[in-house]
């Protein structure tokens, strides 16, 4: 039996032009468009956004390409087979995420001992764990896990719903995951299920500004100027004297993100390659 064969125009745009040129290439008949970048877990260039767009035949993906602004260098990328749909699952092999919590996907059981053991599908949510972003708060979550002891978390862009999980098992009492895409929304409920933790996490798409202030850690991990757009109702999500971790943050862009949280008292900075986290404590 013959292979099945896929076509992708691949194009290679200015980040602010990113979306523009993703909501384009749907018009002109892409099927799906992956986006590849500095914070993905395939990996693009560095000052580019590369979008990959699958069409359904060849003939399409050719028209599509033609109709492109040529300084995005679109081209053709054929594959043949579907083993390629799996490939990123290569790199998510389980690991420690922090000390005592080790992250396994489904499909390859972890050897060792692990004090705390989550199983972790991501499917098409962010949050694997394997982002430095990510690590970087689960680690704060481990180190300041007496703060929250018993009590409330809060995730703001939960994607898998990872932090939450590694809060609870850290101790938190309950969670709560909030995403703005709908889509990740069952994936980290799922994700719950697996490991025996749906009653202590409601996951749903609730708007920050929405939810009860009441938090004894609030945690978010999201682009630098979504955390600074959404300062305010974050910032009022932390109960007075509790902490706040914010990641998703280039080392360039701390002090823009500090300045938005200036109420707050800095407790550290950790960094991990470019990317730096913020842990803040609310005053009392
Ligand atoms: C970098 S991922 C983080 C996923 C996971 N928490 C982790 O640390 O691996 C950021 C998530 O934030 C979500 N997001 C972006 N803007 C948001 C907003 N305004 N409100 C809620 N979630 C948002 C995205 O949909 C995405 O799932």
């Amino acid at each position: 039996m013959s292979q099945p064969r896929f076509y992708f125009v691949v194009v290679d745009v200015d980040p602010v032009l990113a979306e523009d040129a993703g909501v384009l290439l749907f018009e002109l008949g892409a099927t799906g468009v992956e986006e590849r970048d500095q914070t993905t877990l395939v990996k693009g260039l560095v000052d580019k956004t590369t979008l990959v767009a699958s069409f359904s035949s060849q003939q399409e993906a050719e028209t599509a390409r033609d109709e492109l602004d040529a300084a995005w260098l679109p081209r053709i990328e054929e594959l043949v087979g579907d083993a390629w749909r799996d490939a990123w699952k290569e790199h998510f092999r389980p690991f420690e995420l922090c000390p005592g919590v080790v992250v396994q996907p489904p499909w390859e059981k972890y050897a060792g001992q692990a004090e705390h053991l989550l199983e972790l599908e991501p499917g098409r949510a962010f949050g694997t764990g394997l982002h430095e972003t990510t690590s970087l708060v689960a680690n704060a979550l481990h180190t300041h896990r007496a703060t929250f002891a018993g009590g409330h978390v809060l995730d703001v862009g939960c994607g898998s719903g990872i932090l939450a999980l590694v809060a609870l098992v850290l101790g938190a009492g309950n969670a709560r995951a909030v995403d703005n895409d709908a889509d990740v929304i069952d994936v980290a409920r799922e994700n719950a299920e697996r490991n025996g933790l749906q009653a202590r996490l409601d996951v749903d798409t609730t708007p920050v500004e929405n939810i009860a202030p009441e938090f004894d850690m609030v945690v978010a991990n999201i682009e630098a100027d979504v955390l600074i757009t959404l300062a305010a109702p974050i910032s009022a999500r932390v109960k007075p004297g509790r902490l706040l971790v914010l990641s998703g943050v280039l080392a360039t862009q701390h002090d823009r993100v500090r300045a938005a949280y200036a109420a707050f008292e800095s407790v550290e900075s950790p960094a991990r390659g470019e990317w730096v986290a913020l842990i803040l404590r609310r005053p009392e």
